[in-house]
């Protein structure tokens, strides 16, 4: 079968009447950007792009030299316009409008620019998350409150995983589609057309040092696990936790499994670990269009309203049926509670 660029993609899905022509340039760039941020990661020590940069994020996170070079590039290849109206990152407080000097475009881009930062002196994946959002027609500034949309209302969402090969999963709400970039020609060509979740699975994946922080319906599920063929589960379960999400999830997109970040006694206080706009909405919207489930253990998460642009969340995601079970068991402790 003839290969299919994602240029070419993206004119089918224009064609489809999926997206507009504004859209798919965003997602061009967005795309070429990318390229240029795992050139960067490749280089590594000889880049000089490896340890700290010696500075704080809005999160109060010593930021590596990766995060700030990659959200650089991805603000310098989009700050020309005519595609978008606003920037906003898991890098920077507030968001980044379009200098009036350019035209403006009618989508928000928000991005983790460097996900699994702790893993880039190691030579581990990371990756970048992105998801797209409509700018409201009447706002010509947009301010952070005008993001501020829950994740059902996102027009595109994406990740790049840069590791062995450099790969893009994408979704406009036509199913989820995984691109290879071929490194000799410079192109993303498709590798995989609607990517489909297993509903079962025997692999979950969770930070399990934080055991004993976890709420008890958190304790009771992964403890049924962690028993197996002996346990109420009746069967073994595997587990993988790479400690960059891009990667843990492109896992789940490839062969099944689950994925927890729940709340613990240590994150209480913020609401959790992971960033709702640049890394649960996204990667939901990622996973329920390959037939997966998402949800904080209580709510479905592209259904959460967002109060603000760093808010942090629970994240279960995956197979549909562990997820489930998973916030059944929440649910069930909330009710029992009152
Ligand atoms: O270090 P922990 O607690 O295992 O957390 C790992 C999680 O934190 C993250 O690295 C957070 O993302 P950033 O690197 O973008 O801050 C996720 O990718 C990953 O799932
Ligand atoms: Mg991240
Ligand atoms: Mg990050």
């Amino acid at each position: 079968m003839k290969p299919v660029s994602l240029i070419q993609f993206l004119i089918e899905e224009r064609r489809a009447g999926h997206i507009n022509t504004e859209l798919s340039l965003l997602i061009e760039v967005v795309a070429r950007a990318c390229k240029r941020i795992g050139v960067a990661t490749g280089k590594g020590a000889l880049g000089g792009v490896l340890g700290a940069a010696g500075t704080d994020n809005v999160q109060g996170e010593a930021q590596k030299k990766l995060d700030v070079i990659s959200n650089e590039i991805l603000l310098e290849a989009n700050a020309w316009g005519g595609h978008l109206a606003a920037c906003a990152s898991e890098e920077m407080e507030d968001p980044q409008p379009i200098p009036d000097m350019y035209p403006k475009g009618q989508h928000l881009l928000l991005f983790d620019p460097l996900d699994g930062s702790s893993n880039i002196d190691v030579n581990i994946s990371v990756g970048t998350i992105f998801s797209v959002l409509r700018c409201p027609d009447d706002v010509t500034e947009p301010k952070a409150e005008h993001f501020l949309q829950p994740g059902t209302t996102q027009l595109a969402a994406g990740y790049v995983v840069y590791g062995p090969s450099t790969l893009l999963v994408l979704t406009f709400g036509h199913g989820t589609h995984e691109f290879t970039l071929d490194r000799e020609i410079g192109s993303f060509i498709l590798s995989r057309r609607d990517i489909r979740i297993p509903e079962q699975t025997g692999e979950f994946a969770i930070n399990m040092s934080n055991q004993r922080h976890w709420e008890a319906p958190m304790q009771r599920y992964i403890g049924e696990l962690l028993a197996g063929n002996d346990g109420p589960r009746g069967r073994d379960f595997n587990m993988r936790w790479v400690a960059s999400m891009v990667a843990d999830v492109h896992r789940i997109v490839t062969r099944g499994g689950v994925f927890f970040y729940p709340l613990d006694a240590k994150i209480k206080s913020k609401g959790g670990k992971l960033r709702l706009m640049y890394e649960a909405n996204p990667m939901a919207f990622i996973v329920e269009q390959a037939g997966g489930a998402a949800t904080t253990g209580r709510e479905r998460i592209m259904e959460v309203q967002p109060t603000g642009l760093h808010q942090r969340v629970p994240v279960f995601l995956g197979s549909s049926q562990e997820v489930e079970q998973a916030t059944r068991y929440h649910r069930e402790a909330d009710n029992a509670q009152g």
